[in-house]
C-alpha cells in the first residue's frame, strides 16, 4: 500500500504519480474528469478515494507540499442530511446517537427544524435551500465523508441540491430513508416530492429504506398488507433505480414478528426478529438507516450492514421497553443502552473518595467455603462491622455464579453506600454495573479498563514500585493498592515490599494508596503509622474472612484504624 510519505515524495518531486484507492465507478469517473495538467498518471490502489480529492486539489493548485499525515487515523464517517427533532427521538438526533452507538463519526446537514415531542409534530420550519447547499459544501469539501444518509428532505429544491452536490462530491454509498410521514401521522415531506424522489434521488441510492406507508406512496398507493406484498413492492421499487431496497415492516398489521424485506435485484432476504412490545418506537426508521450507513462506512457489504442494523434496533428497543420519556403515545428509545441502569438505582452511586479506602474488605471464595458462608453473607457482615469498600475476589467461581453473587452483593453495598469493586473481571463489573474494578499488573491494563468502564467507575491497580504507581496515574486509575506489605498465604509467590517499600511507593504516588498483604488487627496500626498522607487505609482478606466472626473482626480492625488517625478520615 502506498504511504502518505510516498505521495509527498511524488508530489514534491513533481513526478505526477498518485497511487490510490480501490474505488467505485463514481470515483473513477471523478478521476477521469479531472483536468489537472501536472497529474500525468493515476494508478488505483489501496488508498481511499476521499484522500485523492484532497491531494489532487493540492496538485491542481500547484501546492508544493503535502503534509505527511501517516499518523492520522481514518475514522468511518457518515454524513446525515435530515431534519432536527426537538424531542431527539428521530431525525438528526437519532442519527447522531445511532452513529455514536455504532462507533462511527457523524456530521450533520440540517434540512428542517421540527417542534416535536412524543405526542406529535407541532411545527416545521425548513432551512433555506441555499443554506442547505452551504452546509453540504462545507462538510463534503473538507471532511472525507464515506457514506451519506438522507432523512427528512422537505422540498424538491433541497432534493435537487443534494443530488447535484453529490455529483460534485461523490461518496462511497448513499442511503436514502424516504421520510414522508412521522409515526404520529404528521407530514414531513408532502406528496409533491414523490416524483423528484422517483426520478432524481432513488436512482442514485445504494439502498432505500421505505416503511410500508412510504413504499405505498412511492408506488402510487399500492396496498401493502402482507409479507408477499412487501416483496412485490421491493421489486417494483428496485425498478426505479436504487441498487438495494429494504421495505420495513414495523407497521405490518397482525404480525408477531418485525419483518423487513431486502431485495438486491437478484435475491430476497426476509429479515425477521421478535416484535418488541413497547411504545418507544419513535425514531426506529431513522436509526436503522443510520446504522446501515455506519456499517457501510466501515466497509461491510449491504446484506451484513442491514442485518447488523436490524439487530441493533431490536436490541435497543428491547433494552428500552420500559423507559418513560414524555406523555404521548410514541416514546424515544435509548440508542446507547446506558440510561436505564443508572436511573433505576434507588441508591445512587456517589463519587469515589480516597477515604473509601479506610477499611477495604477483599473477599475470598475458599475462605467462605471453609466457613460455610455465601459471599453475600460475608460481605454483609463486613459492612456491618465497618468496611468502607468491598472487593469481590472470586478466583475459582464459575462466571454465571460469580455474576449472581456480585448482583446480590451490589444490592447490599448500595443500600449501605459502600462501593463494590470486582477483582480482574471487567466483564462481570460491566454486567452487574459494579462501582469499579481492581486490576493487577498482569490483568487488563487500567487504561483499557477505563475505556470499557467509562469515566465514572472506580479503577484500582496493584503496584509494587514507583514506576508502576506513575503508570497507574497516567492510565487513569483512581487509587493504587500497594503490597504485599507482609507475607501472606492469600497470594502465592508474592514478593513483599515491607513498610519501607510501601513508604517509597506512597511518596512517589499521585494517587491515594491502600496497603495490602498480611495486614490484620495486630499490625494495621504499624502500617498506618508510616505517616504518609496519601496512605488512606488497609485492605484485608484473611484477617476478616478466615475468622469465625467476620463482624467481630471487622469491628476490631475498624477501632484499630480509628485509633491510628489515618490521613483524611
Ligand atoms: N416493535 C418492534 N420490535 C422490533 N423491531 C421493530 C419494532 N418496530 C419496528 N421495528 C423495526 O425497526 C425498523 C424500522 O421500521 P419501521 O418502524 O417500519 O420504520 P419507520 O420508523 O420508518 O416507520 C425495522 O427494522 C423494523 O422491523
Ligand atoms: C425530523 C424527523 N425526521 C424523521 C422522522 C421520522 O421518524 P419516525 O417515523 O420514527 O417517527 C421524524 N419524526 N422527525
Ligand atoms: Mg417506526
Amino acid at each position: 500500500m502506498a504511504s502518505a510519505a510516498f505521495f509527498s515524495t511524488c508530489l514534491l518531486a513533481n513526478k505526477n504519480y498518485l497511487f490510490l484507492a480501490p474505488t467505485n465507478a463514481s470515483a473513477k469517473g471523478y478521476i477521469s474528469n479531472l483536468r489537472v495538467p501536472n497529474l500525468a498518471s493515476i494508478v488505483l490502489r489501496n488508498e481511499r478515494f476521499v484522500r485523492l480529492r484532497g491531494l489532487v486539489a493540492m496538485v491542481d493548485e500547484g501546492a508544493s507540499k503535502v503534509s505527511d499525515d501517516d499518523s492520522r487515523m481514518k475514522i468511518p464517517h457518515v454524513l446525515t442530511v435530515a431534519g432536527s427533532d426537538s424531542g431527539a427521538g428521530a431525525g438528526i438526533q437519532a442519527d447522531l446517537k445511532a452513529c455514536a452507538a455504532r462507533r462511527v463519526y457523524c456530521s450533520t446537514v440540517i434540512t428542517a427544524v421540527t417542534a416535536q415531542n412524543t405526542v406529535g409534530v407541532q411545527g416545521v420550519s425548513n432551512v433555506p435551500e441555499d443554506f442547505v447547499a452551504e452546509q453540504l459544501k462545507s462538510v463534503l469539501s473538507d471532511m472525507e465523508v464515506d457514506v451519506v444518509k438522507t432523512g427528512m428532505l422537505p422540498s424538491i429544491g433541497i432534493v435537487k441540491i443534494l443530488c447535484n452536490t453529490l455529483k460534485e462530491f461523490p461518496v462511497q454509498a448513499l442511503v436514502v430513508d424516504p421520510v414522508m410521514v412521522s409515526t404520529s401521522g404528521d407530514v414531513l415531506a408532502g406528496p409533491s416530492i414523490l416524483s423528484t424522489f422517483r426520478e432524481v434521488l432513488l436512482p442514485m441510492a445504494d439502498i432505500i429504506t421505505p416503511n410500508l406507508k412510504e413504499a405505498s406512496a412511492l408506488l402510487n398507493g399500492m396496498q401493502l398488507e402482507t409479507v408477499d406484498d412487501m416483496r412485490s413492492a421491493a421489486r417494483l421499487l428496485h425498478n426505479m433505480g436504487p441498487k438495494n431496497v429494504l421495505v420495513k415492516g414495523g407497521d405490518l398489521p397482525d404480525s408477531s414478528d418485525a419483518v423487513d424485506i431486502l431485495y438486491d435485484g437478484l435475491n430476497f432476504y426476509e429479515l425477521r426478529s421478535p416484535r418488541i412490545r413497547t411504545r418507544n418506537t419513535h425514531g426506529t426508521g431513522c436509526s436503522l438507516a443510520s446504522c446501515i450507513a455506519a456499517e457501510l462506512a466501515k466497509g461491510y457489504p449491504v446484506v451484513s450492514a442491514v442485518k447488523v442494523a436490524k439487530r441493533y434496533v431490536e436490541t435497543a428497543l428491547g433494552y428500552s421497553k420500559e423507559i418513560g420519556i414524555g406523555n404521548g403515545p410514541q416514546g424515544p428509545f435509548d440508542h446507547l443502552l446506558r440510561l436505564k441502569s443508572h436511573s433505576q438505582d434507588c441508591h445512587r452511586q456517589r463519587p469515589f473518595s480516597p477515604s473509601d479506602l479506610f477499611l477495604y474488605a477483599v473477599t475470598d471464595s475458599r475462605m467462605n467455603k471453609r466457613w460455610g458462608r455465601s459471599i453475600a453473607d460475608a460481605v454483609k457482615a463486613a459492612i456491618d462491622g465497618g468496611a468502607t469498600i468491598v472487593q469481590l475476589r472470586e478466583k475459582d467461581a464459575e462466571t454465571k455464579d460469580f455474576l449472581e453473587s456480585a448482583k446480590a452483593c451490589l444490592r447490599i453495598c448500595r443500600s449501605h453506600g459502600v462501593p463494590l469493586l470486582i477483582n480482574d473481571r471487567v466483564d462481570v463489573a460491566i454486567a452487574c454495573d459494579a462501582d469499579g474494578v481492581h486490576v493487577g499488573q498482569s490483568d487488563m491494563p487500567a487504561h483499557v479498563a477505563r475505556t470499557l468502564l467509562g469515566p465514572e467507575k472506580i479503577i484500582g491497580v496493584s503496584c509494587k514500585t514507583p514506576e508502576q504507581a506513575q503508570q497507574a496515574w497516567v492510565d487513569g486509575a483512581d487509587y493504587i493498592g500497594c503490597g504485599g506489605v507482609y507475607p501472606t498465604n492469600t497470594k502465592e509467590n508474592n514478593t513483599t515490599v515491607g513498610l519501607d517499600g510501601l513508604k517509597t511507593v506512597c511518596t512517589a504516588s499521585k494517587l491515594p494508596v491502600v496497603a495490602i498483604g498480611g495486614i490484620g488487627v495486630s499490625n494495621a496500626g504499624a502500617v498506618m503509622e508510616i505517616g504518609v498522607p496519601n496512605l488512606k487505609g488497609v485492605a484485608v482478606v484473611s484477617a476478616l474472612f478466615d475468622r469465625e466472626s467476620i463482624l467481630t473482626e471487622t469491628k476490631k480492625l475498624h477501632s484499630v484504624l480509628l485509633g491510628s488517625n489515618v490521613g483524611g478520615t
